[in-house]
């Protein structure tokens, strides 16, 4: 037997019949799971064994037992996930905790197919999996026989259950599901083909429930209560019930998430003491009723209080004030201000400065100069842009982390790599010795952060070492072949190799070399917008400046500024100013 054979008779056995009231039969007996491409309605407490079993799932379930505690304090935007994994709009990487975190809400919808073709490892030996999945409405309507002829052809001793037949193969919705394994390790969901769901996630949430919703379900009725007033207590916050793909959850469902438990159980069920306030009432018990709060009992007395197993943010993370990100929006990428170029990625250029014009007090010597809101401010820039670009000067001389440390990107509070921009060296000899313990790798093997790209040129050879611990770390090297005589890649080069790597955006961020050199005027037409922190300090002599050359007009002969920015505003941050501005074209410049 294949293994695609396999995957779909496990299931087969897991589309079976909510609907019959009085089962409390092991289905097995009725032969109901032998045909392919099943359509019934499920019972879930199969579905776990044949899933766990099969060990073939993206989710070990066996890891993923879930409790009142996570209807009552859900895990953070469960909500939202559930409508993301649902439509997959784009592709999504998310770490492997946070995947199997959010995996077991949406496993009503998706049905694996089958392994791809693409397993194995790459060069650094990380191993990589690909799994394909379907919607469940993808498979074909199965009809028992008894539903073909009105004879049962298997069963006619047996009496018949009632099965609700659901209409398949009508939804051609697939992913396929990445699984990178090494030190960043990931999970990336993408769609398969352009198909989108032939219905909404409702319609999906009503024909079957997600194993969350099953397993609160089960573990109140093993703790001894009755089905009606596990559905009760389920039901007294709707919205928390919708949140995790609950909203259509019965009675019944109760019943069958562990009815094997419930044929061997000998002792006395009990009510959960809201539901007996309901019922003595002569509220409608078990069905929709929300129990006034100044009354009933605590839940807390209900409630096996388990946290959920996040982390708390990290120590460094930043916070910005949403009013002066919005102060920020009309220079940043996505804003409606005309591109300087549209097949090039929206070019940023920002540094923090100090009155004197220095970045630091000498090439060698990390130097603070943004106080801590503007620095907040330079996380925020970080957060709103694809890559963010260092020369290996500035590498080398400060070690970097390069990644956005604001509460909400991806390991600040936030999932996957969100807001994370991609690091980008430019080091034409391959200078940077990047090492295990380079901060910049720390954070991508700690999830703060993404695996720098390095440019080099062609001649630069890097050490395998290097190139191993570069991949592992999800960054690579890029050869650039155009390089000039003076060992010098044109910006316009640089930039069409990040667009051609689906880059849309880039801070550049430094050092003064990079910074000198694109505000030359040869450069500057590429850039978008310039962002320049200026704090209230001389650096003194011997630091590393930014500064351009004398200009002079050679109609009139006369000196004039070598630079005026355009569209400027100034935005106090508290000890510090930030200037936002746009470079003026050609005309407006030889005006000054
Ligand atoms: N205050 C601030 O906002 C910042 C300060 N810095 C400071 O700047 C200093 C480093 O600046 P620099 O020494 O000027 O180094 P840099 O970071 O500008 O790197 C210069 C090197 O990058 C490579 N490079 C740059 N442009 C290139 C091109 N078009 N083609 C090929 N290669 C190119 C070359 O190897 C060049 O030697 C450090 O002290 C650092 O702390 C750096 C960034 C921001
Ligand atoms: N905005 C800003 N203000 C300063 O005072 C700075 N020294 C810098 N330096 C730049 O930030 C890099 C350090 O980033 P991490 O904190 O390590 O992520 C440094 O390499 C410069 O590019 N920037």
């Amino acid at each position: 037997m294949d293994m695609d054979h396999t995957v779909q008779s496990n299931e087969d056995q897991q589309d079976t019949d909510l609907e019959d009231q009085n089962r409390d039969q092991d289905q097995d007996q009725h032969g109901f799971h032998t045909a392919q491409a099943a359509v019934i309605i499920d019972n879930e407490f199969q579905q776990h064994e044949s899933v766990e079993s099969s060990g073939q799932g993206p989710t070990n379930k066996s890891q993923h037992r879930h409790d009142l505690s996570v209807l009552h304090n859900p895990i953070p935007f469960v909500a939202e996930m559930r409508k993301t994994l649902f439509h997959v709009s784009h592709p999504i990487e998310l770490k492997v905790e946070e995947f199997h975190r959010y995996w077991p809400y949406v496993d009503n919808i998706w049905v694996r197919q089958h392994r791809g073709a693409a397993a194995g490892a790459d060069k650094s030996g990380n191993k990589a999996i690909v799994d394909y999945y379907g919607c469940r409405l993808q498979r074909a309507t199965y009809t028992p026989p008894s539903r073909k002829d009105g004879v049962s052809e298997q069963h006619d001793e047996q009496p018949q259950r009632k099965r609700r037949i659901r209409q398949g193969g009508t939804c051609r919705a697939r992913l396929k599901i990445f699984k990178q394994e090494g030190l960043v390790a990931c999970y990336r969901v993408q769609r398969v083909g352009d198909q989108e769901h032939s219905h909404d996630l409702d319609y999906i949430d009503k024909l079957k429930r997600n194993t969350v919703i099953m397993d609160i379900a089960r573990s109140e009725v093993m703790k001894g209560f009755i089905p009606s007033s596990v559905l009760t207590v389920l039901q007294e916050d709707m919205a928390k019930l919708e949140a995790v793909g609950g909203k259509f959850l019965t009675r019944n469902d109760v019943r069958n998430a562990s009815q094997r438990w419930r044929l061997s159980y000998g002792g006395k069920l009990d009510v959960h003491p809201s539901y007996r306030y309901n019922t003595n009432n002569d509220l409608s018990a078990g069905r929709n009723t929300p129990v006034e709060q100044a009354i009933k009992a605590p839940l807390s007395q209900q409630l096996s209080v388990q946290s959920t197993s996040l982390q708390p943010l990290p120590a460094d993370t930043l916070f910005f004030p949403t009013a002066l990100s919005e102060s920020l929006t009309s220079h940043l990428p996505n804003s409606e201000q005309p591109r300087r170029s549209n097949h090039l990625p929206f070019i940023t250029l920002t540094y923090a400065s100090s009155l004197d014009s220095f970045l630091s007090l000498g090439p060698t010597i990390p130097t603070p100069i943004s106080g801590p809101l503007s620095k907040a401010m330079t996380h925020h820039l970080r957060a709103n842009h694809d890559a963010i670009l260092i020369g290996v000067g500035t590498a080398i001389a400060d070690n970097p982390t390069l990644n956005c440390r604001i509460a909400g990107a991806g390991g600040y509070g936030g999932l996957g790599w969100s807001s994370q921009p991609r690091p980008v060296i430019i080091d034409p000899s391959a200078r940077w010795e990047v090492n295990y313990t380079s901060k910049i790798l720390t954070a991508a093997r700690d999830g703060r952060g993404k695996g720098p790209w390095i440019v080099i040129a062609p001649g630069a050879f890097p050490n395998q070492t290097q190139i191993d611990l570069l991949t592992a770390h999800g960054g690579k090297y890029i050869t650039l072949s155009s390089i000039d005589a003076c060992h010098r890649f044109s910006w316009e080069d640089i930039f069409q190799l990040l667009a051609q790597e689906n880059i849309k955006s880039v801070m550049i961020e430094g050092g003064a070399a990079v910074i000198n050199d694109l505000l030359h005027k040869q450069n500057r037409t590429l850039i978008d917008a310039v962002i320049i922190t200026l704090a209230p300090m001389f650096l003194g002599g011997g630091g590393v400046a930014v500064g351009l050359p004398r200009c002079m007009n050679p109609e009139t002969g006369r000196i004039v500024p070598a630079l005026r920015f355009a569209d400027v505003k100034w935005l106090p941050m508290d000890e510090d100013v930030v200037m936002c501005g746009r470079i003026c074209d050609e005309a407006e410049q030889s005006v000054i």
